[in-house]
């Protein structure tokens, strides 16, 4: 977690999969949907569970990597170039693209430019990238680091009244 995050927002399993329905509920609404284009690899538990509830089979992915990985593991600020590591064909037209969160927006805009008619869908947004999404369910602030299930595990956790001041 870079030094601009100053909170952290841990996510479990239920909640997550909670929002996803959330999600799910808006999309049919504005369905029709053709399929999922799943931007790897974060968008890839929610599309799986968006396909579920919505009975979509037709799965596609566009594989990205972000530069500029922390020694913590984490993400920092957004000042590193994507690779590119597998695109789709067309302009996105009565696709869900799915993604579990923008942040700074730039994984967004560059998918919204290479599938200017696909329907941009989240589970959380944060300011900076809000509008650059369709339809989102959470938003958190800008200086919030989400923790997503599958990047924890369960582990000890040192009583309050022991932890150094
Ligand atoms: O709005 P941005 O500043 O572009 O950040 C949002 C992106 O960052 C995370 O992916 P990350 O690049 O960390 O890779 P991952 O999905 O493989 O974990 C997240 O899944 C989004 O795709
Ligand atoms: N897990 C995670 N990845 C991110 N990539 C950009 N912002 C975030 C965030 O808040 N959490
Ligand atoms: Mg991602």
């Amino acid at each position: 977690m870079s030094h601009q995050y100053q909170m952290d927002f841990p996510v479990s399993w239920d909640e997550l999969h909670r929002n996803a329905r959330a999600l799910s509920l808006r999309l049919l609404d504005k369905g029709p949907w053709k399929g999922i284009i799943a931007i790897t690899r974060g968008g890839l538990v929610p599309a799986a569970i968006l396909a579920r509830e919505m009975d979509i089979r037709l799965i596609d992915t566009i594989c990205v990597v972000s530069y500029g990985k922390s020694d913590k593991g984490g993400t920092q600020a957004r000042q590193g170039e994507l690779n590119v590591l597998k695109t789709v064909e067309g302009d996105g037209e009565g696709m869900l693209l799915v993604d579990d969160l923008v942040d700074t927006g730039k994984t967004a805009r560059y998918v919204r430019e290479l599938l200017p008619k696909a329907h941009f869908a989240t589970l959380y947004a944060k300011p900076a990238g809000k509008p650059l999404v369709d339809t989102f369910i959470t938003e958190v602030s800008q200086d919030t680091w989400i923790r997503f299930p599958w990047d924890m595990a369960y582990t000890f956790a040192t009583p309050l009244a022991d932890q150094e001041k």
